[in-house]
């Protein structure tokens, strides 16, 4: 499996995220793609990092969605690559209209940097599958605007379908239904906000995000003939 993670003008998670990809899973190549790229076709799997992508000015992730790399990253998308979107990359598919809804400001108006219980609502994706369906997770979260917003018809679709992968255990920044991420129609395509890719050794807290990064693996494993 070749992966590219896309780096942004003020991205900050992306050697994190190659660093989970390199180290926690047998995926073969990983490369930090400029957000000036043409294209991403070569990869089988995309990743938007976190961070404060052009300094978060005018809405985070409103001015990442019109970088050049944009307009592959949507049309690999839509072929059913794999696309998953961290923190502000989340916020980024959220621009560009891959996931529907929006981010609004976190209900007590402060960046919050704390580590949280985050349920897999749903390990019958290509994202959880390495997860116990209901498991309970420690990860990281760290952002000003996580605050998730839909309207009603939406979050019921979403729930019906059961593309709310995961969801905070408590209240932690406001968001509908304590959404924390969820996928495209397809499935395709996952936005979350905590963070996985700091969640990879006990020694750190946590390694609790793992299973997010080898489900990705063990789902291109699973679908592809390896050949050697
Ligand atoms: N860690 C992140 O990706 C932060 C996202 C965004 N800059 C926010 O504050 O909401």
């Amino acid at each position: 499996m070749k992966a590219a993670v896309i780096v942004f003008p003020g991205s900050n998670c992306d050697r994190d995220m190659a660093h989970a990809l390199q180290d926690f899973t047998d995926v073969k190549t990983v490369d930090l793609i400029p957000h000036t790229a043409e294209s991403v076709d070569r990869y089988d799997a995309i990743f938007l990092p976190g961070g404060f992508s052009y300094g978060d000015y005018l809405r985070s992730g409103a001015i990442a969605r019109f970088a050049p790399v944009m307009e592959s990253v949507v049309s690999e998308a839509k072929k059913g690559k794999t696309v998953v979107g961290i923190c502000n990359g989340f916020q980024i598919l959220l621009e560009a209209g891959l996931l529907p809804g929006a981010m609004k400001r976190n209900t007590n108006l402060k960046y919050i940097c704390r580590t949280v219980n985050v349920k897999v609502e749903n390990s019958g994706t290509r994202f959880t599958s390495d997860y116990e369906e209901g498991e309970v997770l420690r990860i990281p979260i760290a952002h000003g605007d996580g605050n998730y917003e839909c309207d009603e018809q939406t979050y019921e679709t979403l729930k019906m379908n059961h593309r709310i992968v995961f969801s905070y255990e408590s209240d932690v920044n406001g968001s509908t239904g304590r959404i924390a991420g969820i996928t495209n129609e397809a499935g395709n395509v996952l936005g979350m906000m905590p963070h996985p890719e700091r969640a990879m050794e006990t020694l750190l807290g946590s390694e609790d995000g793992r299973g997010l990064f080898t489900s990705v693996y063990h789902h291109w494993r699973d679908t592809h003939v390896v050949t050697t």
